[in-house]
Parts: C-alpha cells; sequence; structure tokens
C-alpha cells in the first residue's frame, strides 16, 4: 500500500469478509486446490487468514472452499478466525454467490477476498471498510500500471493479434481485492447475474464489475504490491522471497523497507538432486501385482522386492533426499525402520516430502522418467502426475520411455527410474 491512506478505525457498520477459495490452481499446477498450496509452511488460505486476523474491520469471516473438501475445512476450525465455511461453485461468481448466502444477519457492508491474494496486507482491508462506512456503495483497491497496455483483435488466418489501440496510461489501474460492497447492493447485483446466459456471466470477472453494470459508482483506495495474485509458479517465488524477507507479517512495506529489501536481500539458490532406482520383474512363477508412479496396473505382473516395488516413487524420494542432503531411501526407511516394509510408493513419497520440509525445504518439484517395456503408461500419465503430486504436496510429473530393445529393460526383465528433484530454502 503506498501509505497514503491512515490506517481507518473499527467500522460501525457490521462487516463481514468473505474469502474465495475454492479455485482448483489449474495454472499454478500442483494438482490440489490452490488454497491448499504451501507457502513457508502454511498454506495459501492460512496466510490470507492471518492478515484478515489482524485487521480491526471484520464482524464475522466466510470461507468459500471447494465442494467436497475436507483439509480446507480442518483449517478454518483451528484457525484463531474460526470463519464459517461454505462449498463454492464452478467459477467464482458461482463462489462469490455461495458466501453471500452464508452471511449472518446484519451485515451491512461485505468485503470478497481471493484466497490466492493471501499476503494482503490488513491495512487494506481497514482501508476499504473504512471507505465504505464513510458512506461508499462500492470500494476496491487498486495499484498504477507499470506497462504500457494495448488493446488487441484477432485478424482473420494470424497466428497473432494485432493492435488496436493504447489506452491512456494515466487512466489504468490493476484491480486487486479485497472489493468492498454496501452488502444488499452486492447482493442484488448477484442475484440479478445469476440469471445471465453463460457468455454474458463470463464477462464479468470481478465484483466491481457487476456494480458498473448496475450504473453504480465505484471508489478507489491504494492496493499493495504484496497484494499480487498468486496464479503461477513465478507468482508463489515472488511470494516465497517476500515473506523471506519478512516484510508481510502484519505490516505493510515502506520506501525503506523496500530499498533494505532490496540491498540485503540473499540470492536465493535452489538446490537439485538426483535419485535412480531399479527393480527386477517379479519371477512368472510368483504373480505379483504391479505397482508404479502410485498407479495399479491390472494384469501385467509387478516388480520384486519387500515393498511394493514403485521404482518410480522410490526414485522421486531418493531425489527429494539427495536435494536436501538428508540422506538416501536406505538412511530413511532401511531395514531398521520395520513400519515402512511394504510401505505404499505414495506413502514413501509423502513422508519424504515432509521429512524435506522438516528440514527447512520447500519443494519446488520432480521429473521422474522410467525406462522399461511395461506397464503401457502413456494414457495413465496425467493420473500418475496427479497422485503423485499429492503425495509430494508439489508438482511431479512422469514420463516413459524404453530402450530400443537394449540391456534388461529391453528384455523386459526389469525397469529402471531415474529423476530429478528441485527444493529451496525456506530458512529464515
Ligand atoms: N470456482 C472458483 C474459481 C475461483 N475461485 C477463487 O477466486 C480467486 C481467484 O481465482 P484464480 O486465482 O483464477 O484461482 P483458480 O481458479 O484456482 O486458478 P486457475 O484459474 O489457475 O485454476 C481464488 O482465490 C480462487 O480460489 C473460487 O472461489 N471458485
Ligand atoms: C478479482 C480479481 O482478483 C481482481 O483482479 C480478478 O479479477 C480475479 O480474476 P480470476 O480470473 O478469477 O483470477
Amino acid at each position: 500500500m503506498s501509505g497514503e491512506n491512515p490506517k481507518s478505525a473499527k467500522p460501525t457498520k457490521r462487516t463481514a469478509v468473505i474469502v474465495v477459495a475454492a479455485g482448483s490452481g489449474t495454472r499454478l499446477g500442483y494438482g490440489m486446490p490452490k488454497a491448499l498450496v504451501p507457502l513457508n509452511n502454511r498454506t495459501l488460505l492460512e496466510h490470507a487468514l492471518d492478515r484478515i486476523a489482524l485487521a480491526t474491520c471484520p464482524d464475522e469471516v466466510v470461507v468459500v472452499l471447494p465442494a467436497g473438501d475436507s483439509e480446507l475445512s480442518a483449517l478454518c476450525a483451528s484457525h484463531e478466525l474460526n470463519p464459517r465455511t461454505i462449498a463454492g461453485g464452478g467459477t467464482r461468481n458461482d463462489s462469490v454467490r455461495a458466501g453471500l448466502s452464508a452471511l449472518g444477519p446484519g451485515v451491512e457492508q461485505v468485503l470478497i477476498h481471493d484466497s490466492a491474494r493471501c499476503l494482503t496486507p490488513p491495512e487494506v482491508f481497514d482501508s476499504v471498510a473504512g471507505a465504505l462506512a464513510g458512506g461508499a456503495t462500492a470500494v476496491i483497491p487498486v495499484l498504477p500500471v507499470v506497462d504500457t497496455i494495448k488493446t488487441v483483435a484477432l485478424t482473420p488466418g494470424a497466428e497473432q493479434p494485432h493492435v488496436t489501440g493504447t489506452p491512456a496510461r494515466e487512466f489504468l489501474r490493476a484491480v486487486q481485492t479485497p472489493q468492498g460492497f454496501h452488502a444488499a447492493t452486492l447482493i442484488a447485483a448477484h442475484a440479478q447475474a445469476d440469471g445471465w446466459d453463460k457468455a454474458r456471466a463470463e464477462e464479468i470477472t470481478d465484483d466491481a464489475m457487476l456494480m458498473e453494470r448496475l450504473g453504480e459508482r465505484v471508489d478507489t483506495v491504494p492496493g499493495s504490491p504484496e497484494a499480487l495474485k498468486i496464479t503461477t509458479p513465478m507468482d508463489l517465488l515472488l511470494a516465497q522471497s517476500l515473506l523471506g524477507a519478512g516484510t508481510t507479517e502484519g505490516r505493510t512495506m515502506n520506501q525503506s523497507d523496500e530499498q533494505s529489501m532490496q540491498a540485503a536481500a540473499p540470492m536465493l539458490i535452489p538446490r537439485t538432486g538426483i535419485g535412480i532406482d531399479v527393480h527386477a520383474i517379479a519371477d512368472a512363477s510368483e504373480p505379483r501385482d504391479m505397482w508404479l508412479a502410485g498407479l495399479h496396473f491390472p494384469g501385467v505382473q509387478g516388480l520384486s522386492g519387500h515393498s511394493d516395488g514403485d521404482a518410480v516413487a522410490h526414485a522421486a524420494c531418493d531425489a527429494l533426499f539427495s536435494a536436501a542432503g538428508i540422506g538416501d531411501l536406505g538412511t530413511h526407511f532401511g531395514t531398521d525402520r520395520p513400519e515402512y516394509e511394504g510401505a505404499s510408493g505414495t506413502t514413501l513419497l509423502a513422508e519424504a516430502a515432509r521429512l524435506v520440509r522438516e528440514a527447512g525445504f520447500e519443494v519446488g518439484n520432480v521429473a521422474v522418467q522410467f525406462v522399461g517395456r511395461r506397464p503401457k503408461f502413456a494414457a495413465r500419465r496425467l493420473e500418475a502426475d496427479a497422485v503423485l503430486s499429492e503425495a509430494a504436496g508439489a508438482p511431479v510429473t512422469v514420463t516413459a520411455t524404453t530402450s530400443d530393445g537394449l540391456g534388461y529393460e529391453g528384455a523386459g526383465d526389469g525397469l529402471t527410474a531415474y529423476a530429478t528433484a528441485l527444493v529451496y530454502s525456506v530458512k529464515r
């Protein structure tokens, strides 16, 4: 926040904050709801709630969660804010409507906030609520635009669009959340939009736009660079460095903070690791299930070994341990740890990721390739990525190849999995 607005006093009007956290986080690519993605050992949703807890304005908080979720609702129940929760819908607008339906009685003003903007400082909430309490119908936090913005159109037959205009930059603002509204007016606007056809509804990308369509005036207050929307892996890295610099725990960065952060911030150097695992195909006289990459492959003779033989998961574990410099599979799951005997590949991978985090690292990603004739893998690749990513709490991707008939892999006697992992330190 630019610091132009002093911190507002608690508004006299009953104020609710709705946190929309039902998105799937497709562009972040973690294979889990974005609100559940870890950032410095705390989920994005918890970071958002931590900052709301430091604001003075909320009388009540509602969190909108993915349908069927249990993990995020457990986190809400154990958070000091103890927010009400409700299941969201297929689009952000559907989720906002669900949140509005869960408001308690007597709410006069409501702030709609993206959990994806999880580092938004508490002062922004209070400044939006304060402007509403001062009589505004709709208030949004904004930042000046630093890029030159063009409008474009697609020429038929051309791959890339051509430029149709350049709006004057002084009149452009990048829009953030929380967006605040006179509650009854926003509820009426959403009720009206509920009946719109899909194309018209999809044009609405924020709640303020609904108010604009109704001819309501929308006011602005200064936003904050820390209120960035975590959408892609690069945004997550930026949020990580903001937290690493200790700038966002409940207060706003000022100019001198920014200068000292630039001068003092250590270069964040990630660490890579490697892991290899080889398993023989079990002898035909001993039928075994094939488990690989966290998946069961019915009708394919399995791999030999004391565990389920999941060479892909084992190589991924070794790559993680190697990257964090905390030993290998034998160190953590060896014969002196009988509780891991026969454990599934996903169980071991989840435990490996936990140990890596316990050692002070966050997992960037893990990539595995296996070489073997069986099982046929292509049709189940995305399924494997999802299962292993969920176990690791970070993106895991698996690919497969053959050895052109050469060696034990080519003869169908065994397979080899090669993995690399990237981790980065989150030690303060
Ligand atoms: N059906 C939806 C879609 C989005 N959101 C929320 O709206 C905010 C902004 O959405 P976005 O950042 O686009 O999140 P995702 O939809 O999760 O991301 P993606 O489009 O990459 O899947 C997020 O806090 C998200 O949780 C929601 O509650 N319900
Ligand atoms: C509401 C918002 O964050 C304001 O910038 C944005 O419009 C959300 O858009 P998304 O496409 O749902 O991420």
